[in-house]
């Protein structure tokens, strides 16, 4: 497929899009987040002429590394790929990368950090404008807000033009008491206004063009409802395991990690209503009103499992229970799937499968709308394949793009109907981008626009959702591991979707 479209024109777009000067604080810098995603995001922005002129990134984390956090920082940048050590524009911006060592608790610590900010306002001409960035573990979420309110810099000064926002990293909660605990803890520092609560899938350009593809096209729209649509499936499944998150994940599980965030993201901007406007408000009333329609979830309507050891690609990989720093017992799930039915006017009656998981056969997260059948088979004689519904697959990773398959006549004497597909494919349009989502997330923050970001009642929607599911399977004890490793998942996930005559499409 050809594209109309230039990637001069789309970068000229963006160019329009210059936040004002300002400092980014990053908390948890010497983390595995800051060195692999937000410094080659922030860099990405820098190469693409995005950043304001007058900026500086501040890591704080509570070693004292400021003698290696900027080459440490530089070598991320480097092996996230696309830019080369000799990059002109390497050397400037490293510059402007600046370390602050404190423990999180330390107010002395607090205090000393908005006087090396004030400072760094004189040197860089930041304007005391602030984007914090808590990229720490969710425990510290409540009191590094606290303590910068304590300290005054969670407000801009009285009568003072600059702003200060703080971007809030996922897990937001475990159930939906901490959640809404979470939240009043935060709103009693911040006004809603100044916080960005992050999930990164809203991110990826591909999440976005959902909503391109529904509202800034004429022909999907008047298809896209009960009438016409048979169900609709979410996956998000990864082919990795924990990767030496033992303890992250024996807390959280895949319901918690993947589904109750990235996936119901995805869904609500699938199921969602037109927004008036591509603004934060509308569009996160739209997405609020998709979560409170859906029905509460039977618990039978939930599939839950663990992987044992098995093969991917090709290799013998171990069970979640030989992870290291995993209980060789353990109940946590790494699959999780449910059947959800939003009772509104548009989509009563079609179920929404969705489903996220770690070591399964391949990494792929797609959405997959199926069609009804036409009301009469006119191709009876067309023998098998002639009676395959309509689907649009939506494929946010890896090959990112959009196809849409069709029945059409196999060439010959006879009306044999063969399934074919039509194939969008971004690299082919576009070209690979490099961006890994927190570069828009980033760049939207610093504008201050929240459109792609999640709201306190979103958040709360989701977990009130999940909470019951958590806790029914934490009353009965599962028979655990279920699946292989390089599996589908286990068997009760197909199960699901054929006690209705359906199936998982392959992916
Ligand atoms: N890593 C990822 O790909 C993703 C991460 N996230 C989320 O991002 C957040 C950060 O994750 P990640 O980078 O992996 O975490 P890490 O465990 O790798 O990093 C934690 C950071 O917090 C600092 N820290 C911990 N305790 C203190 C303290 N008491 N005082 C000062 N600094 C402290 C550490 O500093 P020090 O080195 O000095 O101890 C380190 O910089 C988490 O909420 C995670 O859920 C979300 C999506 C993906
Ligand atoms: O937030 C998380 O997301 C990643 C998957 O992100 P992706 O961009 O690679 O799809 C997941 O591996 C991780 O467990 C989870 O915390």
């Amino acid at each position: 497929m050809s594209t109309t479209s230039t990637p001069a024109a789309v970068t000229q777009a963006a160019n329009e899009r210059i936040p004002e000067p300002c400092v980014v604080v990053i908390f948890g810098a010497s983390g595995d987040l800051t060195k692999r995603k937000l410094l080659p995001a922030l860099y990405h922005l820098e190469q693409s002429g995005l950043l304001p002129k007058d900026f500086t990134v501040v890591g704080v984390a509570r070693r004292d590394l400021s003698a290696t956090f900027a080459p440490d920082m530089k070598d991320g940048i480097l092996k996230g790929g696309g830019v080369e050590a000799e990059d002109p524009k390497l050397a400037p911006f490293m510059d402007r990368v600046k370390y602050f060592a404190t423990n999180f608790d330390d107010d002395a610590g607090f205090e000393a950090l908005k006087a090396y900010l004030a400072d760094l306002d004189g040197q860089f001409g930041t304007k005391g404008n602030r984007l914090f960035y808590l990229a720490v573990a969710p425990e510290f979420f409540a009191d590094i807000i606290a303590r910068l309110g304590k300290h005054g810099m969670a407000k801009p000064e009285k009568g003072a033009s600059n702003w200060v926002r703080v971007i809030i990293e996922k897990p937001f909660g475990t159930d939906l008491a901490s959640a809404r605990k979470l939240n009043d803890d935060v709103n009693a520092v911040l006004s809603e206004k100044q916080i960005f609560r992050i999930d990164h899938y809203l991110g990826k350009e591909t999440v976005q063009n959902i909503l391109v593809f529904r509202f800034g096209n004429g022909i999907f729209e008047p298809v896209w409802n009960r009438n016409f649509i048979d169900h609709v499936e979410i996956t998000a499944a990864e082919s990795i395991g924990i990767e030496g998150r033992g303890p992250f994940y024996e807390q959280a599980g895949a319901l918690r990690d993947v589904l109750q965030n990235h996936v119901m993201e995805v869904l609500s901007f699938v199921a969602m209503e037109p927004p008036d406007s591509f603004e934060a408000a509308a569009v996160r009333t739209e997405k609020l009103k998709v979560w409170r329609a859906i029905e509460p979830i039977p618990v039978e309507d939930t599939v839950r499992g663990q992987y044992g050891p098995g093969k991917v690609d090709g290799k013998d990989v171990i069970g979640y229970r030989q992870e290291d720093r995993v209980d060789p017992e353990s109940q946590r799930e790494t699959f999780a799937a449910a059947k959800l039915q939003i009772e509104n006017w548009r989509w009563a009656g079609v179920p929404f499968y969705i489903r996220a998981a770690k070591r399964l056969e391949k990494r792929v997260t797609e959405v997959t709308i199926v069609f009804k059948q036409p009301p009469l088979h006119l191709f009876k004689s067309g023998g098998k394949g002639s009676i395959e519904p309509n689907v649009i697959s939506m494929r946010i990773q890896p090959d990112e793009g959009i196809s849409l398959q069709f029945g059409t006549k196999v060439p010959g004497p006879t009306t044999n109907v063969a399934q074919v597909n039509m194939n969008f494919s971004y690299a082919e349009a576009f070209g690979k981008s490099s961006a890994n989502g927190y570069e828009r997330l980033l760049l939207d923050a610093m504008l201050g626009d929240a459109t792609l970001f999640a709201h306190r009642d979103g958040v709360e929607a989701t977990w009130a959702l999940f909470t019951p599911i958590l806790e029914a399977w934490a009353a009965t004890k599962p028979d655990f591991p279920n699946y292989d490793a390089g599996s589908w998942g286990p068997q009760e996930s197909c199960d699901l979707l054929a006690k209705s005559g359906r199936s998982w499409g392959k992916l």
